[in-house]
């Protein structure tokens, strides 16, 4: 190994959203010498192939859907040409580029040295930077905190011959063309954001799912709920169904998409796209755990208790490497609170992220939101016999204009325990939950009651207020 060149108090391996906030706090804050790593852009999944790029292109599936929706108000809206993707791509990616700099100007300020490079661990206080141009740096840390993310996980060409023809997540943000016909494959956020923004903005747009509905992980109503939307809406869902082989057509360039579901094989011809959206997969190939002994579980993902701590000391995990709950605001409060409790001094001494009670939205048509239990995570946890559930199904004055087979579903589900009627889950679907969700949070994160809900007086009219008068 290279002699040491560089000594900190802190080494962050990652420049996503655990690796900054963590290493921004520790330096800006603390004052702690830290170097923070970034092996590709700044800024990690969210900023460059994840929630930022892919809201913005929500809002433009949104503005496609106020469009036609502008008609029932009387606005005599003619598109005179159709969507300009490449334009919208373009200035997309500029914002993204804008972020990155924007980031690394964020680390100056709070005096974190950045380097450009990949980080391997090379003994429990060493790592080794492999910079662009090949050469190598070396740094000695007191304290190392791995926070590399994952990737998209892709299937194996030897289960489904040609399957790398298909895309990941990651290729969405580069797609130059609007797609005339795609296939998405997978039921979780992803494939259920991206599929309702391509059928909003005017693509043929085939869904396939292993079982008869999608977003499975959340509750019932929410899972039954979107996959009807959809289906009304126009998106094509191949359900119970698995892929057997893609193929390209050298001449155009198009995928056909093998697959079975339950009326038997069938296939999908002239796909610009085919995209897997199946889950995500730790970042830890080259790494170097072994070399410091740290250890993983049985999907690679690095193991780090409640206080992020891995299994040797003084190294530190948290965010989607660790995979506990996948979202940017729970890689950034972790990793703050981990700066708070390392360099923070006694007052921070046991500061931890609490999983508990963690909001989350998938931006699909409509939006979700989604905090607590399900209600039979709930009944699993208190039995059926000690909940209430509060549910309303309602039409959102949005769609008053509108015709019946242009209104939307709007419905909330409310799950209340024991006497006192504690709120320990809450789902809601329609417009604007995204921002609706996090208010609600608060109060729930505080321990409110059905009675603490019924005691804050509406406000008309919103759909929100119905979420305070439920009976
Ligand atoms: C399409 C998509 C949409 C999403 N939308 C949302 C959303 O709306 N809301 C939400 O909350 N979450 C969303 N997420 C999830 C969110 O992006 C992640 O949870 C979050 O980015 C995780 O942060 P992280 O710091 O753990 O990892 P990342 O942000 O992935 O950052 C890890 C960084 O480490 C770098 N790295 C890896 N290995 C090394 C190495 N050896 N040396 C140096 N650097 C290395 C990587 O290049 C990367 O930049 C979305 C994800 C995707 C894919
Ligand atoms: N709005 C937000 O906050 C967003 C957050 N994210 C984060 O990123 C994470 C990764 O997203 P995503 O990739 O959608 O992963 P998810 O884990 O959310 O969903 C993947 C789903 O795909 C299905 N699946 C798995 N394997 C296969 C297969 N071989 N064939 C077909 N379907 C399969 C499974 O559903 P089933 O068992 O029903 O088949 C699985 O639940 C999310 O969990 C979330 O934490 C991502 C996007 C947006
Ligand atoms: N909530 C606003 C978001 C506004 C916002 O934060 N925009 C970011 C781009 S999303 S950038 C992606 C993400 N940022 C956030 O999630 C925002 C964090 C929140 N403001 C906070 O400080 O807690 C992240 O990975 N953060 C890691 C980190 O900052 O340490 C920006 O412009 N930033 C410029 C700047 O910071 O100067 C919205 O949705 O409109």
């Amino acid at each position: 190994m290279a002699p040491i060149s560089k000594e900190c108090d802190f080494l962050v391996i990652g420049g996503g959203s655990g690796g900054l906030a963590s290493a921004r706090r520790a330096s800006g804050i603390y004052g702690a010498k830290t170097i923070a790593v970034e092996a590709k852009r700044l800024g990690g999944t969210c900023v460059n192939v994840g929630c930022v790029p892919k809201k913005v292109t929500f809002n433009a599936a949104a503005i496609a859907e106020a469009i036609h929706e502008a008609k029932a108000y009387g606005f005599s809206v003619q598109q005179t040409a159709p969507f300009d993707w490449p334009l919208f791509k373009t200035k997309r990616d500029a914002y993204v580029k804008r972020l990155n700099g924007i980031y690394e100007k964020n680390l100056g300020n709070d005096k974190v040295e950045y380097i450009h490079g990949r980080a391997s661990l090379t003994g429990k206080n060493e790592a080794e930077i492999t910079l662009d141009d090949g050469s190598k740096q070396t740094v000695r840390a007191k304290k190392i905190l791995i926070a590399v993310g994952g990737h998209p996980t892709i299937p194996d060409s030897k289960q489904i011959p040609g399957a790398e023809l298909g895309i990941n997540s990651d290729g969405f943000f580069d797609i130059a063309e609007q797609p005339k016909k795609v296939a998405l494959v997978g039921a979780g956020y992803i494939a259920v954001e991206f599929a309702g923004m391509f059928n909003a903005l005017g693509t043929e747009t085939h869904l396939f799912i292993r079982h008869d509905k999608f977003l499975r992980s959340f509750d019932p109503m929410v899972q039954e709920a979107v996959t009807n939307e959809y289906e009304r809406l126009g998106v094509n869902l191949h359900k119970n169904s698995s892929q057997t082989k893609v193929e390209k057509d050298e001449k155009t360039g198009k995928l056909t998409l093998y697959y079975k579901d339950s009326n038997g094989e069938g296939k999908l011809e002239g796909l610009d796209s085919l995209i897997w959206a199946i889950g995500r997969s730790p970042e830890v190939e080259g790494l170097g755990l072994e070399k410091a002994g740290v250890k993983q579980n049985e999907r690679g993902q690095i193991i780090a208790d409640e206080y992020q701590n891995t299994n040797v000391e003084n190294i530190y995990s948290l965010g989607d490497v660790v995979g506990k709950v996948e979202l940017t605001p729970v890689a950034i409060a972790a990793g703050r609170k981990l700066a708070d409790r390392l360099f923070g001094g006694e007052k921070f001494s046991t500061s931890k992220l609490d999983y508990n009670m963690i909001p989350s939205v998938v931006f699909a048509h409509p939006e979700v939101g989604s905090i607590g239990l399900t209600e039979p995570e709930a009944a699993a946890k208190y039995g059926k016999e000690n909940l209430k559930i509060y549910n309303t199904s309602f039409t959102a004055m949005y769609y008053a204009m509108m015709e019946p087979e242009d209104k939307g579903p709007t419905k909330y589900k409310l799950i209340c325990q024991g006497p006192e009627e504690k709120v320990v889950g809450l789902h809601i679907l329609g417009l604007g939950s995204g921002e609706m969700l996090q208010g609600f949070g608060v109060a729930i994160k505080m321990g409110a009651t059905k009675k603490d809900f019924d005691s804050c007086v509406a406000i008309h009219p919103t759909s929100a207020e119905e979420l305070v008068t439920l009976k």
